[in-house]
């Protein structure tokens, strides 16, 4: 009957005419008594209505006459005759009974059926049936509350009385001692914590007692520990908060851009009410009121109660005083992560893969130069090692606001970047995938200032510019990464990566770390996969039979320190740029990290993700 009062009266009025209305509530009036009856009038009325075509009647017939709608009514008038001769439990407490009576029978002589019968008796499922008999007999649902203590003080108004049930959750809520008057307010309360459902404790609340005990002069440690002690009900007597706060607040999603411990946080107010987070883990902001320290829970538990993490401001001023604390440095990770290194990674040695391979069809499928490369990471090696991550995150805002995107199937697809340490397998996961469908799968066509060979066409292996094209092209911000080998410059442009992309193809690129934020536009939209190495013991299996390439040597071996080096680089990407990985995938077998691959660039591009906010909500490019 709420059904159809809940959801049938809203289009009983948008369908049929006022008068019938009015004659089919008066015959509602009678619910209670001969519902089926009432039904049968109603129907009889409209189907006279139906007859004479009134508007929406023939609807409100089909839905009165449907069979769930009958069966509901029917289940109504059922429970409603049984109100009236609902049965009268005969005892309580029939546990009481049940222990007399196997009391009783141990007493007895002891023949088959006694035994039988005290057996019985005696098992726990009897027991706990019979409990649970006992408490709907005494209709014993709720927790009894402590009576209200008799000496109220007359200025009842300013006192309020809260009684809590203690139950395995924390109370969520903080207390803190007023450093001029000594008083013990509540100092906030904790989103979705118990204090925060039984909506009854506010931040700044004065307490007077707990438990009957006066906090007057009481530290909030030993406030907290009369609560540890108490079992059962908690009951605080408050001064309310005379202007409680207006909760006003939008929910905001971030990314954490940086690690947080509250415990190793000296400076958070409760550390025990603190939310620790990883960079890279998607929080759902709750409560902005405190300009420190907001409220947050991970959108991967989203039933759990909030946790206090540093605003933004805060946060960032702690990364700086951070920064500043280390020891000196050169601090070449600021530097390079801005202009130079992007020179120190990147192209040169994708040069020499194409020479190896002169006749790829497919632009971007070049092999290792694992010698140039390891050239490259040698200064990335500085960069890495010199500075530690926090360096680098002083130059990021700690938090940055992301909002679920789905892409929609019109729109351009987003652009894939695989990063990974050199000889992990990106290319040749990016060359399987694309072999796998060429006709959905592309690479940017790279940019060069060298001159064309006679084997090589432009546009399919190079586009060959001069050397003030390819500069301009940098200063107007138009390339990925570039670098510069033996005296020419590579580069991949967005030029190359919009080309794919307008060809309705999914646009695969693989680039230095330090390329990311470069990519990360609202244009691109790109979906960062991160190839990591599994284990040292594992690689030395699966590597086994690999080869890389190096300038001097085909097909060698991966040396122990080849390995070693992988996983180092690999720790070192992932502590400074983590955050920005909407994927990671181990590549230990090939086969499934293929797949891995695939299924990951499906999903990037048909199911909804976490995106910065500025590549939706905005209009113009970051
Ligand atoms: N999971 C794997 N199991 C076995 N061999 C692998 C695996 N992944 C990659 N390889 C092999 O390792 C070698 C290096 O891979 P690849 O050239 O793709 O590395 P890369 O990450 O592109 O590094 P670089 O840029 O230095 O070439 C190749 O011979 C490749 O076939």
């Amino acid at each position: 009957c709420s059904i159809c009062f809940s959801q049938g009266l809203g289009h009983w009025f948008a369908l049929v005419d006022l008068l019938f209305v009015l004659k089919c509530v008066a015959l509602f009036c009678f619910l209670g008594s001969g519902l089926s009856h009432v039904l049968t009038l109603v129907l009889q009325e409209l189907s006279l209505l139906c007859k004479r075509d009134v508007n929406g009647v023939g609807m409100l017939y089909d839905l009165l006459r449907s069979r769930w709608l009958q069966a509901l009514l029917k289940i109504y008038e059922c429970l409603h005759h049984y109100l009236g001769k609902r049965p009268v439990p005969v005892t309580v407490q029939a546990c009481v009974l049940n222990h007399e009576l196997v009391e009783l029978l141990r007493e007895a002589p002891q023949s088959g059926e006694i035994k039988e019968l005290r057996r019985l008796l005696r098992a726990p499922h009897l027991k706990a049936l019979l409990s649970a008999h006992d408490t709907v007999a005494q209709k014993d649902f709720e927790p009894t509350l402590p009576p209200l203590p008799d000496n109220i003080p007359e200025n009842e108004e300013a006192m309020r009385i809260v009684c809590l049930v203690k139950n395995k959750q924390p109370l969520g809520a903080t207390i803190k001692r007023h450093e001029i008057t000594g008083d013990i307010t509540v100092a906030r309360v904790i989103h979705g914590g118990l204090a925060d459902r039984s909506g009854l404790l506010y931040a700044g609340d004065k307490l007077v007692e707990v438990n009957g005990v006066p906090v007057e002069g009481l530290e909030p440690e030993q406030v907290i520990n009369i609560l540890a002690l108490s079992e059962g009900t908690i009951m605080f007597k408050l001064i309310p908060v005379s202007d409680r706060p207006v909760s006003n607040q939008t929910t905001l999603y971030v990314r954490a851009m940086a690690d947080y411990w509250p415990l190793q946080d000296p400076a958070i107010p409760c550390a025990d009410a603190g939310l620790p987070f990883k960079k890279g883990e998607i929080l759902q902001i709750v409560d902005q009121n405190d300009a420190f320290w907001w409220q947050a829970r991970k959108v991967s538990d989203l039933s759990a109660c909030a946790g206090l993490i540093p605003s933004n401001h805060l946060l960032k001023r702690k990364q700086r005083e951070f920064w500043w604390s280390q020891p000196f440095q050169p601090h070449l990770c600021l530097k390079s992560s801005i202009c130079e290194c992007e020179k120190l990674f990147g192209w040169w040695n994708r040069e020499e893969r194409s020479l190896l391979v002169p006749l790829s069809l497919t632009a971007g499928f070049r092999r290792s130069m694992r010698l140039c490369r390891r050239k490259s990471r040698t200064n990335q090696q500085s960069c890495y090692a010199q500075c530690s991550s926090s360096c680098y995150s002083t130059l990021a805002a700690p938090y940055e606001e992301v909002v679920r995107y789905q892409r929609h199937p019109g729109d351009r697809n987003r652009l894939i970047v695989l990063v990974g340490p050199a000889g992990v397998g990106v290319n040749e996961l990016r060359r399987r995938l694309i072999t796998s469908n060429p006709q959905q799968f592309q690479s940017a066509v790279p940019h060069t200032t060298r001159v064309q060979k006679s084997y090589e066409m432009n546009g399919r292996e190079y586009h060959y510019v001069s050397k003030e094209t390819f500069e301009n092209m940098v200063y107007t911000h138009r390339m990925l990464e570039y670098g510069e080998y033996k005296g020419y410059l590579y580069g991949t442009s967005v030029d190359a990566v919009r080309t794919v992309l307008d060809g309705g193809k999914i646009c695969v690129v693989d680039l230095e770390p330090q390329g990311i934020q470069v990519a990360r536009t609202h244009e691109l939209k790109p979906y960062i996969i991160f190839i990591k190495p599994s284990s040292i013991s594992c690689m030395r299996q699966s590597r086994k039979n690999a080869r890389i390439i190096t300038d001097y040597y085909v097909n060698m071996k991966f040396k122990e320190e080849d390995l070693q080096e992988m996983e180092d680089s690999a720790k070192k990407m992932e502590a400074q740029f983590g955050q920005f990985f909407d994927q990671v995938i181990v590549n230990d077998d090939l086969q499934e990290a293929s797949a891995q691959l695939l299924s990951a660039v499906h999903r990037a591009q048909d199911e909804p993700q976490w995106v910065p906010a500025i590549w939706i909500c905005s209009d113009t490019q970051p």
